[in-house]
């Protein structure tokens, strides 16, 4: 089964090293963009950028809206590294391989990452276009063995039984509330508990209404096993789902959810979006950029 393959502490190492060779920026916020979110890279100064086939070791984006590129620069004083497109289990990747640019952050002394997605929506209250700060996750691969930790424990990056419980930063949420109240958006934002699943079909209209019985507020594709590795290396983790379109959940209903949808709800929302991430940044702590490798 693709997901028990296992990548070595050198191979991590290695693509890290070709990116310091390549860039002087040491980046200390990691940003992953979601379908259609990928603008949120433009918003960066004195860019370094990286098509993801000149990366050693880096796996290649095949979805629509998702550029394939690794932005480095700066935004509001602070260093960062910005995929634009993601992995997805779906794809075909291995769970190691959707993961692999989070391990390759902590050892270029990434402390913080942003991830952002795509998602339909199963709370009554919530509506295209809004956006919800992720408060918690299920991992639905993750409960049944797709976790991409399985495998041998690599100690070097996290222990073997990582707690995932406040694997969202809470501090980082109040001040994303926060800022969405000066900013004018607080009424399309909303907080709640996002659930992975594997896709690529979106739900039946069974799954749907199990999904919302069992208190999911967005489901999506992916971010889940971004989320679990990154917390076992002991990043800090803020994350947004851009809320594209209602789950159908009713026999009843006409309408049906397409990618082309998800990606347009993207490009309405993008200004927002980026306004929200770029302010989150501003304000947010960090630490001095002297952990490169040092944990690890
Ligand atoms: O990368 P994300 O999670 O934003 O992508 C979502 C889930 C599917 O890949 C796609 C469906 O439209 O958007
Ligand atoms: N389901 C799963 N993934 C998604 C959806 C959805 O309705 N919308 C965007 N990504």
């Amino acid at each position: 089964m693709h997901s028990k393959e296992h990548i070595s502490h050198d191979e991590y190492q290695k693509t890290a090293d070709w990116l310091m060779s390549q860039t002087k920026h040491r980046p200390q916020v990691a940003i992953i963009c979601g379908s259609g979110l990928g603008m949120l890279a433009d918003t960066l100064k004195c860019q370094d950028s990286f098509a993801y086939s000149d990366i050693p070791g880096f796996p290649q984006s095949t979805v629509q809206g998702h550029a394939g590129r690794l932005v480095f620069g700066e935004l509001k004083g602070k260093t960062c590294v910005c995929m634009q497109g993601r992995f997805h289990m779906y794809e075909g990747h291995s769970l190691c391989k959707t993961t692999f640019p989070i391990r390759v952050f902590k050892l270029l002394g990434v402390e913080t990452l942003i991830v952002t997605n795509a998602a339909g929506s199963l709370a009554d209250g919530f509506q295209p276009g809004d956006i919800m700060i992720i408060k918690d996750h299920i991992n639905f691969p993750g409960l049944v063995g797709l976790n991409p930790l399985c495998g041998p424990n690599d100690d070097k990056f996290g222990p073997r039984f990582p707690a995932m419980s406040g694997c969202y930063d809470k501090g980082l949420r109040c001040l994303a509330v926060e800022i969405a109240k000066e900013l004018g958006v607080a009424s399309i934002l909303q907080e709640g508990v996002y659930a992975m699943v594997g896709g690529p079909n979106f739900e039946t209209i069974a799954e749907a209404r199990l999904l919302h019985r069992l208190g999911v507020d967005g489901v999506g594709m992916s971010t889940a096993p971004e989320v679990v590795v990154a917390t076992h290396c002991g990043l800090r983790v803020f994350g947004l789902s851009l809320i594209t379109n209602k789950v159908v959940k009713s026999y009843e209903d006409t309408e049906s959810v397409n990618h082309e949808g998800v990606l347009e709800i993207g490009r309405l929302r993008s200004h927002t979006v980026q306004q929200l991430v770029t302010e989150l940044i501003d304000r947010m702590e960090i630490n001095n950029n002297d952990n490169i490798n040092k944990s690890i």
